[in-house]
């Protein structure tokens, strides 16, 4: 089987990632490498293409001037467009989706580029996979990520490019042959909002697996954070976000600034993006700029640390010192479509305290390993996040539930379930297609009602 994902926003490449080191380079990338890189371990995988686009960038890296880039053996990275393009953040992208419809066509239509099925991230990637004549077309899977509509609906400024974007993917979730999406919420509330009927019977939930986080322990989170807490000792509450509105992370520093007892008891550590990349002017700058602003006003130099640039391994690090520390990971995001930091956490035995919009009911109604509380009420996280450090036992309880999480956090699953979707589509079209139609390499075909067993269809 040969395996292509489309994924057109942010900073794609081989690992390591820097997430943060544009808007758009977050959640998606984590997804779409972890998805690729379990499901070349299935024995049914001969390739996998992830297709993305070219632009040239010194201060991102050179590799995305670079057509081709090799992952592993099976996996490898083909980039679409001219060399020496500027990059775009994905609200920009549009005028650009029609040459790189025409690159892609031009991609598939090489007899080594034929895939068997392509499964596209985000709205715009679909419109690409969709603008191949409906004659040649193979299989196309959507997996949303995020939805403009939820953005409206959770206070997002209404705007043309925002209208632009659920028109868009209106004609995805109508047009594609299936939704793979990561939560109940997802399919039972977000993607109904679209109105389109057929979207029920087609649309799999399957949860991804987590991110894996770098293998470096609790140290090395305690020593990236030498010198910048006076109290290094106490537990932390760790915030990991990209610095967008929605995430809600200055209703966490205000209301750690204005209650001193939660200072004592707790320091507090909130990652968002790499500072100096950022641009004046965007909303990401404005999200920094507050919280600094909030720290400095408060005084919260040797307890609120706000660190300008991390690695994954200082991800990876922080959320085992934080778990180390008896502390607690918070996501307050005003709605979150899925939640992979809850996942990471879980991953580290970190309880954690996230709100109530979302993947994140899904998520801690099948792990269990924290609370919920309303984006809406600054006070309810208030009164969680001392309730879970003034209880050692719910703490401990939390903690273990993460603990016995970690083996259904595996991509395996993922894998076996996603692959049992992209077969289930080429046995369809292999059935409907005219004689001559050749599904690629010529899948081995499932039984029925496999796909269910591992995914849920609605
Ligand atoms: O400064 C940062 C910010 C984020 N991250 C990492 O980037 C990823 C971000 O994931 P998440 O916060 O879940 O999501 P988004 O970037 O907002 O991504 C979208 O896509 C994800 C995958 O479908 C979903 O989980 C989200 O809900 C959705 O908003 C995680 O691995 C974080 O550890 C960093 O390393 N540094
Ligand atoms: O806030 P939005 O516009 O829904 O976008 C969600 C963001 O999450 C990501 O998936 C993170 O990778 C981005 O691509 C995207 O910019």
């Amino acid at each position: 089987m040969h395996i292509l994902h489309i994924a057109l926003g942010g900073c794609l490449r081989a690992p390591p990632i820097t997430y943060g080191i544009t808007p758009d380079t977050g959640g998606h990338i984590a997804y779409v490498l972890g998805a690729a890189l379990a499901q070349e371990r299935c024995p049914e995988v001969d390739r996998i293409t992830i297709v993305t686009r070219r632009f040239s960038n010194e201060r991102l890296g050179a590799v995305h001037d670079q057509e081709i880039e090799p992952v592993s053996d099976k996996i490898t990275i083909v980039r679409l467009g001219a060399p020496g393009g500027p990059y775009c953040e994905k609200e920009a992208l549009s005028a650009q989706l029609p040459a790189l419809s025409y690159a892609l066509r031009r991609l598939l239509a090489r007899p080594d580029y034929r895939p068997d099925v392509a499964h596209v991230h985000f709205a715009d990637a679909a419109s690409l996979a969709l603008s191949v004549p409906k004659s040649e077309r193979i299989p196309v899977v959507y997996t949303p990520h995020a939805l403009g509509i939820d953005k409206l609906h959770s206070g997002g400024a209404a705007s043309p490019a925002l209208y632009d974007r659920i028109a868009l993917e209106t004609c995805a979730i109508r047009d594609t042959d299936a939704l793979i999406v990561s939560t109940r919420d997802e399919a039972d509330c977000q993607i109904p909002r679209y109105g389109v009927s057929t979207a029920r019977g087609k649309t799999h939930i399957i949860s991804p697996g987590v991110p894996a986080l770098n293998d470096v322990d609790a140290e090395h989170g305690a020593g990236f954070l030498k010198g910048k807490l006076t109290h290094p000792e106490r537990p932390l509450i760790l915030a990991i976000a990209r610095p967008v509105e929605k995430k809600n992370l200055a209703t966490l520093a205000t209301l750690y600034a204005q209650d001193t007892a939660l200072q004592r008891k707790a320091n507090l550590v909130i990652l968002s993006g790499q500072h100096t990349l950022l641009h004046p002017g965007t909303e990401e700058a404005g999200v920094v700029s507050k919280l600094k602003q909030m720290r400095a006003r408060y005084s919260l130099d040797g307890c609120f640390a706000l660190p300008s640039s991390h690695s994954p391994d200082d991800v990876a690090g922080l959320y085992r010192h934080a778990a180390a520390s008896g502390g607690v990971f918070v996501n307050p995001a005003r709605h979150e479509p899925f939640g992979l930091t809850l996942l990471e956490a879980a991953s580290a035995g970190l309880p954690v305290i996230a709100t109530n919009q979302g993947g994140p009911v899904d998520i801690l109604n099948r792990l269990g390993h924290g609370l919920l509380v309303s984006p809406d009420s600054p006070d309810a996280l208030r009164l969680a996040l001392h309730r879970l450090l003034d209880r050692p036992e719910l703490r401990q309880h939390l903690a273990t539930a993460a603990r016995r999480a970690a083996p259904l956090l595996d991509w395996e699953a993922y894998a076996r379930a996603s692959i049992a979707v992209y077969r289930s589509l080429a046995r369809k079209k292999h059935d409907l297609a005219p004689r001559g139609f050749a599904t690629g390499s010529g899948l081995p075909l499932i039984e029925p009602g496999h796909a269910a067993l591992s995914g849920t269809v609605i």
